[in-house]
């Protein structure tokens, strides 16, 4: 018997996030594997004309969730979906809702944020630090509360390249940035933004850094934990390989790629490429969850989720089994054939990105004016370019993320626990996982039937008669311009192929 999965059975948890990526895959397994567990409270906000109980109800029937309705028939009556947003007052939680939240909540895990990377300073704040302030004010006030688990990441010290699981303070304290966002207009934000952030690539990084200090400044007498995942991919083994729902991370480069709009990227090949699958961290997180709850640590401990100095794999590896994968099982409807490339410097990337992206995008849009349609591709290209310089930064640099408490709670778990939560990334083989992922993206992202294979390679192959039709037309127009001009190539030309002038 899993003593982790024993542990929550009868627990109240609640969850921020929940309706995310990573939220979701929590919620599922610890249905799955605690079918006993008492009730999991969300905080979750109306959004895109949903209403709480449609967006509940569109989670529990997606294929994410087919499994625990096997185990957990009445999953449905288990998940109380509370009407909340973080950027209010109180999470604007109805006072009853509030009362059954502050004497039921056992366990807290906060997966919310803003993961926006150009979200505005003031937005990421409320969101990344205060709404985090927030919740553990409301913690304190939970008599029955065990452990309280905050989801930050492992670029939140992205600035340092030894990182250790620790907390590193921010020049300018917490409380002084959330006081200046009351009275500073967003003008004066704007300005000093770069410099608060320093040498952090984005608020997004800063903000989670500042939401760590607030943990640590402002826990009380709480049972804290921090878990740190580095850039969190599709699921590796559960519920089933490849599942994955937004175009964060790596999942819209692979269908940029994959569907050719992106040829060539900036990045360093050799460069450590630290992804980790989602259910991966997931399982760390309830572990700490039960671990923080049961033994109690003197300390707020830091978990890394990171794969990078056990399971090294680089951008370059990954790309090329990102190739080969969309080679076997292609996208519909390309609009070129895939095949991209690394640069390294920025006069070749700017150069390809002339050449290789902006180009045909601008051939495209001129075929379909020609067509009598609207032109759309210069403007899909441009927001492209525009996401992928945001996280060049990322594939760029390369870090080092010390694991000894991820190590350590790894030894502490029974055998029966290590492989019902299994979070040891030196399992992973990284090419069956990306191979899993592109697949997973195809069918759960793109939702692409399989059955279309055939039709997405006959698509390829007249992609590649039209490449070579366009190249060897390219090709002798610059030849006719040039025999006009040059007596050598006139001869040359005249000798290869005299018939065709
Ligand atoms: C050889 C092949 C190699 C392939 C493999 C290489 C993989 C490299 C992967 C590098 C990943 C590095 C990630 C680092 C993560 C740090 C970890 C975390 O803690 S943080 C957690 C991770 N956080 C993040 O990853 C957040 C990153 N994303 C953002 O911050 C924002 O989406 C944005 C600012 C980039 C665009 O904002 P904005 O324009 O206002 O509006 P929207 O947001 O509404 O989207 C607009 C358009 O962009 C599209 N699209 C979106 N994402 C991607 C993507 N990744 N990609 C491509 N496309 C993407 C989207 O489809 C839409 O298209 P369309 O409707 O126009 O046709
Ligand atoms: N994905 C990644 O690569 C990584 C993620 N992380 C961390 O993991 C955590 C989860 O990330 P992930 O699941 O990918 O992110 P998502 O963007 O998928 O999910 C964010 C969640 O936060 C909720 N949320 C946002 N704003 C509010 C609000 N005002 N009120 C209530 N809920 C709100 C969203 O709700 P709604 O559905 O209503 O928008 C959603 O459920 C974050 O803390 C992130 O920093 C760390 C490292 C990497």
């Amino acid at each position: 018997m899993s003593m982790i999965a024993a542990f929550y059975s009868n627990k109240s948890v609640l969850i921020t996030g929940a309706t995310g990526f990573l939220g979701k895959v929590l919620m599922e397994k610890l249905f799955r594997t605690s079918p006993h567990l008492k009730v999991i409270y969300i905080l979750v906000r109306p959004k895109s004309g949903q209403t709480l109980q449609e967006r509940v109800f569109q989670i529990l029937n997606s294929k994410l969730f087919e499994k625990v309705k096997e185990v957990c028939p009445n999953v449905h009556e288990k998940i109380r979906p509370i009407s909340a947003d973080l950027n209010q007052r109180d999470f604007a939680i109805s006072k009853e809702d509030m009362q059954e939240l502050l004497s039921c909540t056992n366990i807290i895990f906060h997966c919310a944020a803003t993961v926006r990377f150009d979200a505005h300073l003031r937005e990421a704040v409320q969101l990344n630090v205060i709404a985090t302030q927030q919740l553990l004010l409301m913690a304190s006030q939970m008599p029955k509360l065990e452990a309280f688990i905050h989801i930050s990441t492992a670029f939140s010290n992205c600035n340092l390249s030894h990182i250790d699981e620790v907390i590193y303070p921010c020049p300018v304290e917490p409380r002084k940035i959330i006081d200046s966002m009351e009275w500073l207009d967003d003008s004066i934000i704007d300005e000093i933004t770069p410099k608060l952030i320093g040498d952090r690539p984005n608020t997004y990084t800063y903000t989670k850094a500042l939401g760590e200090m607030v943990v640590q400044q402002e826990s009380g007498n709480l049972n804290v934990a921090i878990v740190r995942p580095s850039i969190v991919g599709a699921t590796w083994q559960e519920p089933f390989p490849g599942w994955v729902d937004n175009l964060n991370g790596p999942s819209g480069l692979i269908i940029a790629a994959g569907k050719g709009f992106l040829r060539s990227i900036k990045a360093t090949p050799m460069a450590v490429a630290d992804l980790i699958p989602v259910d991966t961290v997931v399982n760390l997180t309830i572990a700490v969850g039960w671990y923080t709850a049961v033994h109690r640590p003197k300390s707020t401990l830091i978990y890394h989720s990171t794969s990078g100095n056990l399971n090294p794999c680089n951008w370059y590896k990954m790309g090329l089994q990102v190739l080969a994968t969309i080679e076997k099982i292609p996208f519909e409807s390309a609009f070129r054939r895939p095949n991209a490339d690394f640069t390294t410097n920025n006069f070749t990337t700017q150069y390809w990105n002339a050449v290789s992206h902006r180009a045909p995008a601008i051939i495209y849009d001129f075929y379909l004016r020609l067509t009598g349609r609207k032109p759309r591709m210069l403007k899909l290209m441009n927001r492209l370019l525009r996401t992928i310089s945001m996280l060049e930064y990322f594939i760029n640099h390369s870090w080092e993320w010390s694991t000894n408490n991820t190590e350590m709670l790894l030894s502490e778990l029974s055998p029966e626990d290590q492989r019902v939560f299994n979070f040891d990334v030196r399992q992973l083989n990284w090419l069956e996982y990306i191979e899993n992922y592109v697949l997973g993206v195809k069918k759960y992202l793109l939702k692409e039937d399989l059955a279309g294979i055939p039709k997405a390679k006959q698509h390829l192959k007249r992609l590649r008669n039209i490449h070579y039709l366009f190249n060897t037309a390219l090709f002798l127009i610059v030849w006719r311009l040039l025999i006009a001009r040059s007596q050598m190539a006139r001869n040359i030309w005249f000798f290869i192929c005299p018939m065709y002038l």
